[in-house]
């Protein structure tokens, strides 16, 4: 059917949309680093699975860089911690690294929950902080020191590389300066003072690594809101070029399909028709319509063309087409429809046009608004209709000329012809 009076429904979702797009348009506005961006509650379950193969993409990518520094100390350990070389290797070689390789096998899971192989890495990275750690604490050389110069750098990739979200990043990186602490105080050896030096370098380290990591976060936010704000606005152009197009092929004053989406709806038709039979046509016209608006006013003019499209719209189902050509004419088509069975319709809206009852004195024909129909039946071919619609227009002639008020029908059949 071509009727257009879902505008509720399509007038909903069109304000669901705009309503959307202004909220987005208010949380992209906020200014300011600090501010986060806010994600709306109904957005956060695809906020948590937004850009996650790009995001495990650089944690294996950083990972492997830890792991690959992590190793890269262990040249180190004669130097560094002389009297713990057996236990620093042990350390790297028996848990490091291949607890490294298990939690990279894991990142390449894709069906492995996202957060589950965050919580994997943040551990991991706890760990191999805590392991160095412990060799500082235990060793009696000053020069393990080194290595919580170390650790601060694999604490700025778990901050920043990793792209964890703040929270995570946070908790990392206070457990992971607490471990630092602790190593200091058990230490034998490094003097208490390197406590405050401790501290300082963790505040200057970690705190403009937690303000990146922050920034970062942010950016994915709005990064985020803006690929919806675009796929909304889309879903909005679509919806409005539907709309737009559902209007241009309907008549404002009766609702029906005007002559545009009329002829369009049959080409559709015809193409899809599949039983072969003829079409039937036919073209209404209002009889004696200019008397009815000089007498009656043009507003009574338009009801009473209210009324008759309100009939013929009864006519409409998938092989009916109704349509108003313009003015006080109207048509109708029917495909895959046998000629008794149109015909009989056809003379039945007729009928029905004069039992509206619609006063009209000043009618050539009746007392009552009346219609003339011409109607025309043969083969139609797509692209070719307008040659059965002239046919149609002749026996609409021939029906005025007679007298009004009456059905004239014409076989356009070849043979008939
Ligand atoms: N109220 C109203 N009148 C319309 C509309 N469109 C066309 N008309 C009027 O329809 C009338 C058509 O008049 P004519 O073409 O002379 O036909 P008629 O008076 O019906 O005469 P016959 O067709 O020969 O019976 C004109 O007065 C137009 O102004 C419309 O949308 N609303």
């Amino acid at each position: 059917m071509l009727r257009g009076r879902s505008d509720g429904v399509i007038g909903k979702a069109e304000f669901a949309m705009h309503r959307e797009i202004a909220e987005l348009d208010r949380l992209l506005a906020a200014e300011g680093v600090l501010r986060r961006v806010a994600i709306p509650s109904a957005l956060q379950q695809a906020f948590a699975t937004h850009g996650i193969a790009y995001r495990r993409h650089v944690m294996v990518l950083s990972l492997i860089a830890t792991l690959v520094l992590y190793m890269g100390f262990g040249l180190l350990d004669w130097l560094m911690v002389p009297d713990l070389v057996g236990v620093a290797l042990s350390f790297r070689f028996g848990i490091v690294l291949p607890c490294g390789l298990a939690v990279l096998y894991l990142l390449r899971q894709a069906d492995c929950p996202f957060l589950f192989q965050q919580m994997a890495v943040s551990a991991y990275l706890l760990l191999g902080v805590a392991l160095l750690a412990i060799l500082v604490g235990l060793s009696t050389s000053l020069q393990a020191l080194g290595f919580l110069i170390g650790n601060y750098a694999i604490l700025i990739c778990a901050v920043i590389a990793m792209a964890l979200p703040f929270e995570v990043a946070l908790i990392i990186a206070l457990v992971g300066f607490a471990i630092q602490t602790a190593a200091i105080v058990y230490s034998p050896v490094l003097p208490p003072i390197l406590l405050l030096h401790n501290l300082l370098t963790g505040f200057v380290i970690l705190g403009p690594a937690l303000v990146a990591n922050w920034m970062l976060e942010n950016e994915r936010r709005r990064h985020f809101l803006m690929l919806r704000r675009e796929q909304v606005r889309l879903r909005q152009l679509a919806g409005q070029r539907d709309l737009l197009g559902r209007l241009a092929a309907l008549d404002p004053l009766t609702g029906l399909a005007n002559r545009r989406g009329f002829y369009a709806a049959l080409n559709g038709d015809i193409r899809a028709d599949v039983s072969g039979l003829p079409m039937t046509v036919a073209m209404i016209d209002v009889d004696s319509f200019k008397a009815y608006n000089d007498q009656y006013g043009h507003p009574a003019g338009d009801e009473a063309l209210q009324s008759v499209a309100a009939v013929l719209d009864t006519l409409s189902e998938p092989n009916v087409r109704v349509g108003r050509l313009g003015g006080e004419e109207f048509a109708v088509a029917m495909t895959a429809l046998g000629a008794e069975a149109a015909i009989t319709r056809i003379e039945s809206l007729h009928a029905s046009i004069q039992r509206l009852g619609i006063p009209h004195h000043y009618s050539s024909t009746a007392e009552v608004l009346t219609i003339s129909v011409g109607v025309a039946r043969g083969p139609v071919r797509e692209g070719d209709i307008e040659s059965l619609f002239r046919i149609a227009d002749e026996a609409l002639y021939q029906a005025k000329r007679a007298g009004r008020n009456r059905v004239v029908i014409l076989d356009a059949t070849p043979t008939a012809q």
